[in-house]
């Protein structure tokens, strides 16, 4: 199973390329992160919400592997306790098939993708900024996959 982090944005703040890899190395081989990044349409065009989310999509789609489990990051989504994030990540790496998790722009996911995903998950009921979204799914799965393995980094 490849565990993919498709992601809106690319040439993120340093803050948020370190902190993400300090996460992200600390992940198995069995179970390591991959993060693909999106190219954001720019704000400055002229285009609606709904066009630039649609042209995102289109770039989200070419960026899946084929029979990917789409799991998108939502605010509407499942809420997940850590507990239920390690049960769900064993559960995607008992079936194999590789899973991408999808993060949207500043503008969101286009609807096209929040009705194809097989899942939708949240982090909070607070609206967070794209580029820590991806920080904190990065510390989530580490620490679902710490809980797996009774490993110190989780402290109940
Ligand atoms: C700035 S938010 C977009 C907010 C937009 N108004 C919306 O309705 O989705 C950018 C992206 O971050 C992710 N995101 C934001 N808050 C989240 C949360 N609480 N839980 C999970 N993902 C979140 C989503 O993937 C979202 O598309």
């Amino acid at each position: 199973m490849r565990l993919l982090i498709v992601a809106v944005g690319h040439r993120m703040p340093g803050w948020v390329d370190e902190a993400f890899g300090d996460f992200a190395k600390r992940m198995p081989r069995e179970c390591a992160i991959e993060l693909v990044e999106v190219k954001a349409e720019p704000r400055s065009g002229g285009k609606s919400a709904e066009q630039m989310m649609a042209l995102e999509a289109e770039r989200i789609r070419a960026a899946l592997p084929p029979r990917a489990r789409l799991v998108i990051l939502d605010e509407r989504g499942d809420d997940l306790t850590t507990k239920s994030l390690a049960q769900r990540l064993e559960r995607w790496l008992g079936e194999g098939d590789d899973v991408a998790l999808v993060i949207g722009g500043p503008d969101g996911l286009d609807p096209s993708l929040k009705q194809a995903a097989q899942e939708k998950i949240r982090l909070s009921s607070l609206t967070l900024p794209h580029a820590m979204v991806r920080v904190l799914l990065a510390e989530a799965l580490y620490r679902a996959w710490s809980v797996t393995k009774n490993h110190p980094y989780h402290r109940e």
